[in-house]
C-alpha cells in the first residue's frame, strides 16, 4: 500500500503532539484522525477502517492493568487484527516498548520524534503489508491444513515446498504437538507419490519383536501366532510414502536392522527365504533433541545420513508470534460446528492470555484447551476464564530443540531470548546476565528479528 492512500489515527492525551503530527501527515495521507481520549479508542476504530494506529504509551492512568499502552495495543489487536499500531514512548520507557513490540506492535518511536523517521516507518509498515496480504497463511493440500503465518512457520513452508516433489529422505524436528504428522502428510500429498499410499508407524511404541513383523511382514507359520501371512508396512507403503514417527526412540538393533532395509531397499518377511524390492519415499520424525541424535552411543551415524537427507525443524509454538490468532479463530470454528454451537467471538484479553501461555504440549496443548472451552462455555463469548491450561502438560514435554542446536547463532539466540523472558524483556537487566552492553544486546536483537 502507498503513503497517500493510508488511513492513520493518532492518540495522545497531549493536544501539541496531535497538532503536530496532524499537520505533519495530512498533506501525505488520504485520512488522518486525531484523538485525545484513549477511552475513544474503541468507538474511533469500529467506525473507521485505519492501516496504522499511532499509540501513546504513557497515558494518565485510567485504566489499572500494568501499562496503558500495552493495553489498548491488546484492545486494538482484539478488535481489529489489520491493523498495524505504532508505539510513541519517551526514551526511558524503551523496555515498554520492547514488550510492545512482543505483544504484537508493529514498531516504535521515541519522543521527541523526527518527522523523517515518522514517515520512513509509516511507509515500511505499508509496504510489508503489501507483502504480508501476499503471504501464504496456510498450507493447504488434500487433506492437511496447516496454518502458519509466523516467519518461522513461513520458512517451513517454503522449505516443504521445495523438498516434497523429490524424492529425499526427510527428517521431521520439533516438540510434542508442534505439526510433525501434519508435515510429513503434506509432504507426501505435495510429492508425485501423492496417489500411492502414505503408511504411518509410530516406531518408538513397537516392541522389538513387534518392530519386525510390522514393519518388514511374516509368513504363517513364522512364529506361535503367524496364523497367516501378514505384509509388512514396507511392503504395504510401495510406491507411496513410509512415515516412520518417533524414530529417535529405536533401539541400536531395531536401527540395524532399518539400516539394512534401506540400503538394499529390499525386506525379507518373517518365515521367508524370499526378498520383496521396495520403492518408498521415507519421511521420520521425532521429538528428541539433536544433541540426542548425534549421540553416537544412542543412535547409529550411518542411519542418521540415511534419513536425514533433508531435516524440517518445527518450531515449538511459544515462537510463532501471531500463529496463535490465527490457529486459535481455526480452533473455535472447527469445535463451534463440531458442537454445534452459533460462532464465537473472544473476550477482550482471551487472546492475550493465550499469548502469554507458553505452550509446552504446542498446538496439540491449545487444540484442547479451545475445545475445552467451547464445551464448557455458556453464550458465544470465550472468556479469558474459559481457559485452563493443563499443568500435566508441562511435566511430560520434552525439552525444546532450539535451545540444543549446535549452531552457535542458535545457542546465541536462545540464550538472549531465554534471558529477556526470564526478565520479562527487560533490556538492561538481560544485557547484564548476558554480559554484553546495552548497545550489544540490541544490535544482537536487530540481527536475530528479535
Ligand atoms: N500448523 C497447524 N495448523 C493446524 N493444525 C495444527 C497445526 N499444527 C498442529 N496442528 C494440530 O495439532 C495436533 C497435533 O499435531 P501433530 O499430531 O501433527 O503433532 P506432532 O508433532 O506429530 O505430535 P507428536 O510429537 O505428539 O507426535 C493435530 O490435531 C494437528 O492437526
Amino acid at each position: 500500500m502507498v503513503l497517500k492512500n493510508a488511513s492513520i489515527l493518532v492518540i495522545d492525551d497531549d493536544a501539541d503532539v496531535l497538532t503536530a503530527l496532524r499537520l505533519l501527515l495530512k498533506p501525505l495521507v488520504k485520512n488522518v484522525v486525531t484523538e485525545k481520549n484513549p477511552n475513544n479508542i474503541i468507538a474511533q476504530i469500529e467506525k473507521t477502517h485505519y492501516n496504522i494506529i499511532i499509540l501513546d504509551m504513557n497515558f494518565t492512568a485510567i485504566v489499572n492493568t500494568g501499562n496503558e499502552g500495552i493495553f489498548w495495543l491488546n484492545k486494538i489487536q482484539k478488535l481489529k487484527p489489520d491493523t498495524s499500531v505504532i508505539l510513541m514512548t519517551a526514551y526511558a520507557d524503551i523496555d515498554l516498548a520492547i514488550r510492545g513490540l512482543k505483544e504484537g506492535a508493529s514498531d516504535f518511536l521515541m519522543k521527541p520524534w523526527k518527522n523523517e523517521k515518522i514517515i520512513e516507518t509509516i511507509k515500511t509498515i505499508l509496504s510489508q503489508k503489501t507483502s504480508n496480504n501476499k503471504k501464504q497463511k496456510t498450507l493447504n493440500s488434500n487433506t492437511v491444513e496447516i496454518i502458519g503465518e509466523s516467519d518461522a512457520m513461513q520458512d517451513v513452508f517454503v522449505k516443504l515446498k521445495k523438498v516434497a516433489p523429490t524424492d529425499a529422505n526427510v527428517l521431521i524436528l520439533g516438540e510434542n504437538g508442534t505439526g510433525k504428522d501434519l508435515i510429513a502428510r503434506a509432504l507426501h500429498e505435495n510429492s508425485n507419490r501423492k496417489d500411492k499410499p502414505f503408511i504411518k508407524v509410530d516406531v518408538g511404541a513397537l516392541t522389538s519383536s513387534l518392530f519386525e513383523s510390522e514393519l518388514f511382514g511374516y509368513k504363517k507359520g513364522a512364529f506361535t501366532d503367524a496364523h497367516e501371512d501378514r505384509e509388512g508396512r514396507f511392503e504395504a507403503a510401495n510406491g507411496g510414502t513410509l512415515f516412520l514417527d518417533e524414530i529417535g526412540n529405536i533401539t541400536l538393533g531395531q536401527q540395524v536392522r532399518l539400516l539394512t532395509v534401506l540400503q538394499n531397499r529390499q525386506v525379507t518377511p518373517l518365515g521367508s527365504n524370499e526378498s520383496i524390492d521396495i520403492d518408498i519415499r521415507l519421511i521420520c520424525a521425532t521429538n528428541v533433541e539433536p544433541k540426542t541424535l548425534a549421540d553416537e552411543s544412542k543412535f547409529r551415524k550411518d542411519l542418521i545420513y540415511r534419513i536425514n537427507t533433508v531435516d524440517i525443524i518445527i518450531p515449538p509454538l511459544r515462537r510463532r508470534g501471531t500463529d496463535i490468532t490465527e490457529l486459535s479463530r481455526h480452533f473455535v470454528s472447527m469445535y463451534a460446528e463440531k458442537y454445534n454451537k452459533n460462532p464465537f467471538t473472544f473476550d477482550t484479553g482471551f487472546i492475550s492470555k493465550l499469548k502469554k501461555h507458553d505452550f509446552p504440549g504446542n498446538v496439540r496443548e491449545l487444540q484442547y484447551v479451545l475445545e475445552r472451552a467451547v464445551i464448557m462455555t455458556d453464550g458465544n463469548v470465550l472468556k479469558t476464564d474459559d481457559l485452563v491450561f493443563s499443568s500435566i502438560e508441562r511435566s511430560t514435554t520434552t525439552k525444546s530443540i532450539e535451545t540444543t542446536s549446535l549452531n552457535l547463532d542458535d545457542i546465541e539466540k536462545n540464550a538472549i531470548l531465554t534471558v529477556l523472558e526470564k526478565h520479562k524483556g527487560n533490556v538492561s537487566k538481560s544485557a547484564k546476565e548476558l554480559g554484553i552492553t546495552r548497545a550489544a544486546l540490541y544490535r544482537r536483537l536487530e540481527k536475530y528479528e528479535l
